[in-house]
């Protein structure tokens, strides 16, 4: 998968010789489109198969999609380089969500773009199944003019339940009382606040209490396992003769069945659908029973299908998609959690530093000792005005990016916003954030106006400290372990631990001389004497060392060009007065 779009801040195409691609299997409004065209080669082809699209998706960069593409957990596993899934609309039933999560694939949707849409549907075929609309409309177009099996009945004073009092379900609310109804509403989770400020006279606690009240029942929940079936037999049932019934959220919410047998024997009187649990609906399904019924007015799924509509929830998620693969931040992802985009680019270089003190830990603590990054306590302490911003979820995602970016297959690329909490989880790497805003929980006196330490434990109690700063736009690592350094944590680096001795430098510089190694630039970190941020205990060691051996010791930390084999490190490692080597590329 391509590079993480959160905190990555890599061109999407590392070589830099093709434009990303997005894909687009289904009718978006081309106003949303172009803004993405200039940077983006945007492939419309709508009608793609099922097929066609598993054969297609590996080189894409983003997915639009309204609710006809599904977007399976196989799609996601054959996406190579994909970074976003947009929804063109609310409901993301059609994409496995926890798939794309689990790959650090962002998953947007628009939800506010549709539902005035949505809310006029709903009253278009409450009209429309009081006053016969449908069966009128084809009977007269067959040369028909029936007019006193067309009688209907009026909406004004009569009763509406409202199952879902969410964006749509209250945007109904306020036109059915609009039109003189009654309205009552039925949701565990709404604020009575705002449905009585939209006019619903009463809140029903239970099916039960609302269902024998109701001329008309429309439903605006989400399809979830606690919604499916939600209407069955015995609550069809429970309504009126009269009762019509309407459905623009979701198939399935109606057990449809049970709706064809209440129609059929006059349960109730009628219904409006938009909505199946097939689309289109499969020859002999049920779906296309209750959409060939003559007591149902059926439409193929237009709730959301207005010009204006189309616009705004183009116009949502190609911003969104943009945004994203140039490294921002969505306004509205399913799968991410929120952070506002300028926090996100006043976060980036402290995202570049943590990632790369993640790096440096895994490659100059772990991998030259053997050891692993699983199983230890991670705790990132920020200072000054870092430890004001409170949304770090980019610095989180950094830490385990950076963190296992050296030992895992794809080099950490797919290690993102969404999904760092659950590679941490899976890695066993538990992480906490501290906010250290009194300067006397972090380092006392410090030079930055911001910096990050990453103090790291491990099973047996023993501790190591990482600590940067950004200047502008560069970061900088000032402390490694014991050392007080200054160095820019990038390229190919060698880090020697070292008695600070006269010599020594020299001796290096022959090794790498021999191997064809250049030094691209090179600093002595020296004992913190001071021990600012260690533990009593590891400054006791410390001390104990420089008294034992009348000598000090030093970290030399060499950018290096060329090629550091094994036999490189070996050599280095055996020279006058080396204690350890370790090899970081960053
Ligand atoms: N037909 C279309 O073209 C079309 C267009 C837009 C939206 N929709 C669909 O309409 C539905 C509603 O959209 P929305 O934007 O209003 O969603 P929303 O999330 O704003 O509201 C859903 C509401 O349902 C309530 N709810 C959940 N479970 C419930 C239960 N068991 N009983 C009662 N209430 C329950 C929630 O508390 C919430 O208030 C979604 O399924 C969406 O996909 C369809
Ligand atoms: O969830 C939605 O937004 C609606 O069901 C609209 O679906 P559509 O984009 O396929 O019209």
């Amino acid at each position: 998968m391509a590079p993480a779009a959160l905190i990555d801040d890599h061109s999407p195409t590392p070589d830099g010789s093709e434009r990303p691609r997005i894909l687009v299997p289904e009718k978006v409004s081309p106003d949303g489109l172009a803004m993405l065209t200039e940077h983006y080669d945007v492939d419309s082809r709508p009608g793609l198969s099922a097929e066609e699209l598993l054969r297609a998706i590996p080189s894409y960069q983003g997915l639009i999609v309204r609710s006809e593409t599904k977007v399976t957990a196989a799609v996601l596993a054959a996406a190579r380089k994909l970074r976003v899934v947009a929804r063109a609309g609310v409901g993301v039933d059609n994409i496995d969500v926890d798939a794309a999560t689990r790959q650090g694939i962002i998953v947007v949707n628009s939800p506010a773009g549709n539902i005035l849409a949505a809310a006029e549907h709903t009253v278009a075929l409450l009209l429309a199944a009081a006053r016969n609309v449908g069966r009128a409309d084809a009977t007269l177009k067959q040369g028909g003019w029936e007019r006193s099996r067309l009688v209907g009945v009026e909406v004004g004073r009569k009763t509406l339940g409202i199952i879902g009092l969410g964006k749509v379900g209250i945007k109904v609310a306020r036109m059915a009382v609009g039109l003189g109804m009654q309205v009552v509403g039925l949701d565990p989770y709404a604020s009575p606040d705002i449905a009585k400020q939209a006019g619903v006279a009463r809140l029903a606690a239970s099916l039960e209490e609302l269902l024998p009240q109701v001329d008309f029942l429309t439903v605006h929940t989400p399809l979830l396992a606690s919604t499916l079936n939600l209407l069955g037999e015995e609550q069809f049932r429970a309504m009126r003769p009269t009762a019509r019934v309407l459905n623009v959220a979701r198939g399935g919410v109606y057990n449809e069945d049970a709706l064809v047998r209440a129609l059929d024997e006059g349960w109730i009187a009628g219904a409006g659908i938009d909505v199946f649990t097939s689309e289109p609906p499969a020859p002999g399904s049920s779906a296309e029973r209750v959409a060939s019924h003559p007591k149902v007015v059926s439409t193929p799924h237009l709730g959301a299908s207005t010009v204006e509509a189309q616009e705004n929830v183009s116009l949502d998620v190609c911003a969104q998609v943009r945004e994203i693969l140039r490294g921002g931040l969505p306004t509205a992802a399913v799968n991410a959690p929120l952070i506002l985009p300028e926090e996100y680019r006043k976060l980036q270089p402290f995202v570049r530093l943590v990632e790369r003190m993640g790096g440096l830990y895994t490659q100059h603590f772990v991998g030259a000792k053997g050891g692993m990054v699983g199983g230890r306590r991670f705790e990132l302490v920020y200072h000054g005005e870092l430890a004001g911003v409170s949304n770090t979820r980019p610095l989180f995602a950094a830490l385990i990016k950076g963190l296992v970016s050296s030992i895992s297959d794809g080099g950490g690329r797919d290690v993102n916003i969404v999904n760092a909490t659950l590679i941490a989880r899976d890695k066993g790497i538990a992480v906490s954030e501290t906010h250290a805003r009194d300067e006397s929980e972090g380092f006392g006196s410090r030079a930055y106006a911001s910096s990050v330490t990453l103090r790291v434990v491990g099973s047996g109690g023993e501790q190591q400290v990482i600590e940067g700063y950004v200047s502008g736009q560069n970061v900088y690592i000032s402390k490694l372990d014991r050392f007080t350094a200054n160095f820019t944590p990038e390229g190919t680096m060698v880090i020697l631990h070292n008695y600070d001795e006269p010599g020594k430098i020299g001796n290096v510089g022959m090794v790498l001389g021999r191997h064809a190694i250049n030094i691209t630039f090179m600093q002595v970190a020296s004992l913190d004497v001071n021990g600012h941020g260690h533990g009593g205990q590891q400054q006791q060691q410390q001390q104990d060392v420089v008294m034992r051996d009348g000598s000090n010791e030093a970290l030399m930390i060499l950018g290096v060009d060329g090629q550091v084999t094994k036999e490189v490190l070996e050599d280095l490692g055996k020279s006058e007065g080396i204690l350890d080597v370790s090899l970081v590329r960053l």
